[in-house]
């Protein structure tokens, strides 16, 4: 009997983590051979669907429909409409994210995901299929804590620090998505850590350890669910299946990786051992590849004393004074962060620009 063909997509679904879809083109999700879980956006993302003319009508529909209200609320209209389009394709939640003009902004970033939760009511997608991203720094997740305690869940992104991750955990957010790669080293390959052994050699992978630990750790001491790491931001499959290995419960994957990882036939035997059902309920022990890394963080820099983010502070107290305060005295959070939030504002700003070049043509 010839053996069914298995793709490593498939074995890390099976077996592994959950996989999402970093797309809002239906077809993407279509094409794979299960449903993902969640499907990711930002306004990369969102902008791109805008201009694309395979949403033409959806788009020039609801362009029309609301001509009368300010770019803004057109924006999130069609962003809405887009994952509308998605919902069925997937098995869990669509995301969409704030606006980062407005992160430290507490009342903006609550003004805009209500909007969003209003939309999406609208549109029929209840607060079970939706999660609103947030970048996280500390007004945004004063905010996050709000939204998550009113029942609009959020997940905490453009995560690259441990004060950051606990900052998420503090503001009761679902899940966060640290990237694995800083947005710039997609253009600029010499920001990339080209090696090896993602799992044991890339430096995100010390780091996105010591937010699982820290999270094990605060789910152990309170019992209370803590964020689920959905990561992202990859260049490599490699790196997504190192991802695996280092215990993420989540990746969501570009369309180009997506397809690279379905066509890649997985060799090994089925382990028989189904992945993990609570992301950090009996979390396995870190095999000995990895044990090492624990409390090691080779993004540091030369002047780090060994000390990690404390478990114990108070992030979001004073307006998330505390985690601006950590952000600052971190190696890479800003100026990472920064990348993030010229990508998306740019992305933002061209979409509102097209948008208005638009209405003009209807007036
Ligand atoms: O944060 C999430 C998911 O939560 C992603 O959508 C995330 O925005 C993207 O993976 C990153 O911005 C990287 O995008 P790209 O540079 O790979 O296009």
């Amino acid at each position: 009997m010839t053996k069914q063909f298995r793709s490593l997509l498939e074995k890390l679904e099976e077996e592994v983590m959950n996989i999402d879809v970093d797309c809002a083109d239906p077809d993407v999700a279509l094409a794979m051979p299960f449903k993902p879980h969640n499907q990711t956006s930002n306004q990369d993302i969102i902008t791109g669907a805008l201009m694309n003319p395979l949403y033409k009508d959806l788009v020039m529909e609801t362009i029309t429909k609301y001509k009368s209200e300010p770019w803004e609320i057109i924006y999130d209209r069609v962003a809405v409409a887009i994952c509308k389009q998605n919902i069925v394709n997937i098995q869990d939640r669509v995301l969409l994210q704030v606006s980062c003009h407005i992160l430290h902004d507490t009342e903006a970033v609550l003004t805009h995901a209500r909007r969003y939760d209003q939309f999406f009511k609208e549109a029929g997608i209840g607060r079970d299929k939706y999660c609103i991203k947030i970048p996280i720094v500390g007004p945004s997740m004063v905010a996050a804590k709000i939204l998550n305690a009113e029942g609009i869940r959020t997940l905490g992104t453009s995560l690259f620090g441990l004060s950051q991750a606990i900052a998420a955990a503090q503001a009761g957010c679902l899940m966060v998505s640290p990237y694995y790669n800083e947005c710039d080293a997609h253009a600029n390959r010499s920001l990339w850590p080209d090696v090896e052994d993602p799992a044991t050699q890339h430096p995100s992978s010390f780091r996105i350890i010591s937010y699982l630990q820290a999270y094990e750790e605060l789910y152990k001491r309170t019992g209370k669910e803590q964020p689920k790491v959905m990561s992202a931001s990859y260049i490599t499959a490699k790196e997504v299946v190192a991802s695996g290995e280092i215990g993420c419960w989540a990746v969501t994957l570009p369309p180009v990786l997506l397809k690279e990882l379905a066509e890649t036939p997985d060799d090994s035997p089925p382990s028989g051992i189904p992945k993990p059902n609570h992301p950090y309920m009996h979390r396995p022990s870190l095999s000995k590849r990895l044990a090492h890394m624990v409390g090691l963080d080779p993004l540091a820099g030369k002047e780090w004393e060994g000390n990690q983010a404390s478990l114990d502070v108070d992030y979001l107290a004073d307006g998330g004074a505390a985690l601006e305060e950590a952000m600052k005295k971190d190696a890479v959070v800003l100026p990472r962060l920064k990348q993030a939030v010229d990508l998306f504002n740019g992305r933002e700003d061209e979409g509102k620009e097209w948008i208005l070049k638009t209405l003009k043509t209807l007036a």
